[in-house]
Parts: structure tokens; C-alpha cells; sequence
């Protein structure tokens, strides 16, 4: 999913390398690895699957993965793949020995196309139907070795023989306020402005552990010093700006408050169904699980439970409400 978090462009601040690339160290350790056995053979990369919540930076990871192996990439999605032929189209078409095909929302991908995808990926070849009826016959079509990264924010849609011809699999995790910290001072030094150290921290723990969010509110914060007249952004005008946002001490706003007080106190804390849920909150009841709920999860304030959502004692910590089984003792 593409959520429009951003809508300015920022490809000249988006790492172009491994190292560049903030956190994710598990990840980066082993994807160090199999890139340097890549290029080592002289091979493809084999097919890789990245997987996780939006904005964490799967889009990003695909193009480093090109770029460390100095091929070109051709990015596409899901939704863009729509007949077998678009899939051949894209296949045949500026695929070089080597390079990265990046299907993002592969999820997405229709029946037909995902199918016409299974011997490209594991035999580097594509059937192709010429005519129809009785007359209609097959001709392969041979592909050079190409590397499918296709990214993902809903995993469990994947087909079981889609995912099991990809060779990588692996997940993007939640920033830590730290990692989020470093970057954007890097960001800062690279656009040239001032952020003091405190003030990266005070977003990067605001920022649901995302990398977008943190971008998109350090420009929001640098609205506000610049319109202040400050040059430097420091912890207090951080603090300000992060409040004025509606953004609380640990990232929520008004939605994931919504989330947690309807959960609270129209359901006593649940467990209820998510459709249920998302009536009550005006919202689908997909972008609660793939927008709401992970970070709500990360933070431990809910449990998806087989009977339903339930608020934790945390959650009613958060929001300064006395415990549930005390709010039972007077209710
Ligand atoms: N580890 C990182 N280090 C530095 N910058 C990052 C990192 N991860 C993400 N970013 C930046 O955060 C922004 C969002 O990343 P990206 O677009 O790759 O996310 P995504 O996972 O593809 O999101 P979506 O699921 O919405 O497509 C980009 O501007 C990217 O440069
Ligand atoms: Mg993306």
C-alpha cells in the first residue's frame, strides 16, 4: 500500500546503499550476505519478498538491492498487472540479464498474471497463447535471469506457490526512536538546516516507528521554526509543534485515540469483532488491521484475540483510566 503520507518527491534523500540505509540490521546482515554471494557468482540475486506495515521502506530496500548489484530496475505493481499480456510486456521488454523487476502490492497481482509468473520465476520462461480455439498453440519464450522483488504490507494474501518460489522472504520491522533519530539528522544535514539531537529523538518517538511519518513530521516541525524565525530546531519548538499535530508522547493521533476509546468504553474493552469495530470508528475495517492495529500491537496496547480486539492494561494507562476490572467494580 501507498499511502499518500508524502506527497513531495524525495528520491535525493533516499539511501542509495546498504549502508545508507538506517536499522533493519538483522535484515541488512543477511541481505549483505546474499548480495555479496550474488555478485560474487556473477548471479541473479535470488526472487525476494519483503514484507511490512507501510512506509517502514520496502519501496527503498528494492532499489538499494538493484543499485548493490549495479543492474537496473524496472518497477511495476499489482494492480498494473492486470492480463498476461501486460506481464509479457514487462518481461520482454528492457529486462536485462540480471536486473530487478520490483512488483510492489504484489499481493495484488490478478490470478491469471500471478500463473503466467510462476514459470518466469522459476524456469525464466513464458508461455505465450498465439490465436485461439483449436488452432491456438503455445510458444515459450526464453527470459534472461531477472531478480523479482516484490514487496508486500499484506502477507498472509499471498499464495502459498507464489511464496514458496521466492528464495527470500523476509520482514521490515518498526524503527526504534534512535534509528529514526539518525536519519533524520541526516536528512537535516543534507537539506541544510539545523535539528538538535534532542529534537530528532522527541519525533523519532513520535512517529509510530515509521520512516515516512518521521519525514513528513520533521517538515511539518520545520514549518513552525522557520515561520518562528529560528534557525536552529530545538527540543522545545519539537514539543510544540509535535502537540499542535495532535500527535501524543507515544505517537497517537486522533484516529488511534478514537481507535482505543471506542474499543474502551463503547465495548468495555472488548473483545470485539473488527468489523464491528470498524462500523463504530467509520473506518474499513482493512485499514484497521493494516494501519491502526500494527502499531497499536507494537506498542501492547491491544490484542487480536480469535474472539476479537481487546484493550490491555496499558492501553487504559495511556489514556488515564483507571484499569478494567476497577472500572467493573463501579459499574
Ligand atoms: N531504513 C531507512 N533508512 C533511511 N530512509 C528510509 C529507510 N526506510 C525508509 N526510508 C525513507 O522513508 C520513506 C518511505 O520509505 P518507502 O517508500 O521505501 O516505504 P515502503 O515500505 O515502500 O512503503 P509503502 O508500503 O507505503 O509502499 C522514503 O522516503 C525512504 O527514503
Ligand atoms: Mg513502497
Amino acid at each position: 500500500m501507498s499511502a499518500p503520507e508524502s506527497s513531495q518527491p524525495d528520491t535525493a534523500l533516499r539511501p542509495k546503499t546498504l549502508a545508507e540505509y538506517v536499522g533493519q540490521v538483522r535484515l541488512k546482515e543477511k541481505l549483505g550476505v546474499y548480495l555479496q554471494a550474488a555478485r560474487g557468482r556473477k548471479e541473479a540475486l535470488d526472487h525476494t519478498l519483503l514484507f511490512g506495515p507501510p512506509g517502514l521502506g520496502k519501496t527503498t530496500l528494492a532499489h538499494i538491492i538493484a543499485h548493490e548489484l549495479g543492474v537496473n530496475v524496472r518497477v511495476t505493481s499489482g494492480p498494473a498487472i492486470e492480463k498476461p499480456g501486460d506481464l509479457a510486456a514487462i518481461l520482454t521488454n528492457s529486462l536485462e540479464e540480471g536486473d530487478v523487476l520490483f512488483i510492489d502490492e504484489i499481493h495484488r497481482l490478478g490470478r491469471v498474471a500471478e500463473e503466467h509468473l510462476y514459470p518466469a520465476m522459476e524456469d525464466f520462461k513464458l508461455d505465450i497463447v498465439l490465436g485461439q480455439g483449436p488452432a491456438a498453440r503455445t510458444i515459450e519464450l526464453p527470459l534472461p535471469r531477472f531478480t523479482l522483488v516484490g514487496a508486500t504490507t499484506r502477507p498472509g494474501l499471498i499464495t502459498a506457490p507464489m511464496r514458496s518460489r521466492f528464495g527470500i522472504i523476509e520482514h521490515l520491522e518498526y524503527y526504534t526512536p534512535e534509528e529514526i533519530a539518525q536519519n533524520l539528522l541526516r536528512d537535516a544535514r543534507l537539506l541544510g538546516f539545523g535539528l538538535d539531537p534532542d529534537a530528532a529523538l522527541e519525533i523519532g518517538g513520535r512517529s509510530r516507528g515509521t520512516m515516512r511519518i518521521a519525514k513528513r513530521l520533521l517538515r511539518r516541525v520545520r514549518d513552525y521554526a522557520e515561520v518562528a524565525g529560528e534557525s536552529l530546531i530545538g527540543m522545545d519548538r519539537a514539543h510544540s509543534a509535535l502537540d499542535k499535530l495532535g500527535l501524543d508522547t507515544a505517537g497517537l493521533d486522533d484516529r488511534d485515540k478514537k481507535y482505543l476509546e471506542t474499543l474502551i468504553h463503547r465495548f468495555a474493552g472488548g473483545p470485539v469483532g473488527v468489523d464491528t469495530l470498524a462500523t463504530a470508528i467509520s473506518e474499513d475495517a482493512l485499514t484497521l488491521e493494516d494501519v491502526y492495529e500494527p502499531y497499536l500491537i507494537q506498542l501492547g496496547f491491544i490484542k487480536r484475540t480469535p474472539r476479537g480486539r481487546v484493550a490491555t492494561a496499558h492501553a487504559y494507562d495511556h489514556l488515564g483510566l483507571p484499569p478494567a476490572d476497577e472500572r467493573s467494580l463501579f459499574n
